[in-house]
């Protein structure tokens, strides 16, 4: 199909995922200030190096998932499921996009380029060809794609990493199988039909009501203990946010439905952005 330039240009923004784009660049934003000294440069690097090539990772799934996106709900108007860009068009561009935000990301050093790629590769070939098809523990290794998003950002500024930038990484681990598998007990039919194994559709919704308060009960002294390095402050953003998600996982926990499932999901993205901006601006403040 002959399209013109900017419908195309359309087309890859919306398979590039926006939407989630926006939060790892504020993880990595997270991660940057977490270190003792901003240098412009090497952010800016790490910020549009990260976002070409997460964009350039999701082009890459969407892919390779035609089929399966085919038959669920939620994806089936993908651009690639429309036909407006072909399996081996989206893995060629996603694959160079990929490759050009690792190139960027050496303009702030070789370690911050690498986290970008780890980020990408466990992405694309961990999570989306290795273990979505076949564990319900996919997303759990997958979590580390978003973690190096934030190494990606904190080694930007210091050329290695530490206690703080580990915790902030292991917060994002920790917080993504909440994040997904809310989204998954929601839209666990569409998953089912397609045959991916996510938890919610080969475990009773009670069971993966369970894992989501759970882990996130696990990700909570992460969230917490990183007031070490931000201050007061932040103890009681982190405290004051991490008892409202509980206060969702308890409510999906008495009542584990489609309906409470997508509530748990919408707090889950909020409760991670306020986290990390909270620890841009406190940290920002003291940069002042
Ligand atoms: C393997 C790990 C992950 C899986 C399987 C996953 C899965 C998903 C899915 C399926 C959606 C809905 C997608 C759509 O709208 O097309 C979503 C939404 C989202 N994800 Fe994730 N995700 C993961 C990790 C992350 C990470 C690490 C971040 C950022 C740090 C993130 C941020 C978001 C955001 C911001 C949304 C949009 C939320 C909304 O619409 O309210 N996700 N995720
Ligand atoms: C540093 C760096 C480059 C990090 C990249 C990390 C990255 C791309 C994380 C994305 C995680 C994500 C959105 C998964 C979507 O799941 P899915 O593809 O199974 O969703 P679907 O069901 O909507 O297809």
């Amino acid at each position: 199909m002959a399209l013109s330039i900017p419908s195309k240009l359309i087309y890859y923004t919306k398979l590039s995922k926006p939407r989630i784009i926006w939060l790892l660049d504020l993880a990595a934003l997270g991660g940057a200030f977490l270190a003792s000294k901003i240098i412009l440069v090497n952010l800016l690097a790490v910020l549009i190096g990260g976002t070409l090539a997460s964009g350039g990772s999701m082009i890459i799934n969407e892919g390779i998932e035609i089929n399966k996106d085919k038959v669920m709900k939620r994806t089936s108007h993908r651009p690639t499921v429309m036909g407006y860009v072909s399996k081996k068009e989206a893995i060629v561009v996603g694959t160079f996009l990929l490759i050009l935000g690792t190139l960027i990301g050496l303009i702030a050093n070789p370690l911050s380029s690498m986290f970008i790629l780890l980020g990408g590769l466990i992405y694309v070939l961990v999570y989306t060809i290795w273990l979505k098809p076949r564990s319900p523990l996919n997303i759990v290794i997958g979590g580390f794609a978003g973690s190096a998003a934030a190494w990606a950002g904190f080694a930007a500024m210091t050329g290695k990493l530490d206690l703080a930038a580990f915790l902030l990484g292991f917060l994002i681990f920790m917080w993504t199988p909440g994040h997904f598998w809310s989204l998954a007990l929601r839209f666990k039919e569409d998953y089912d039909r397609a045959g991916i194994p996510m938890l919610p559709v080969i475990m009773p919704e009670n069971f993966s009501a369970r894992m989501i308060a759970i882990s996130n009960a696990l990700m909570i002294p992460f969230a917490i203990s990183l007031y070490l390095f931000v201050g007061i402050p932040y103890l009681i953003v982190s405290v004051a946010m991490s008892i409202l998600l509980m206060y969702f996982s308890i409510r999906l926990l008495k009542n584990p439905t489609g309906e409470e499932a997508w509530t748990s999901f919408k707090v889950s993205a909020p409760y991670l952005a306020i986290i990390l901006l909270s620890i841009i601006i406190i940290r920002l403040i003291t940069f002042i």
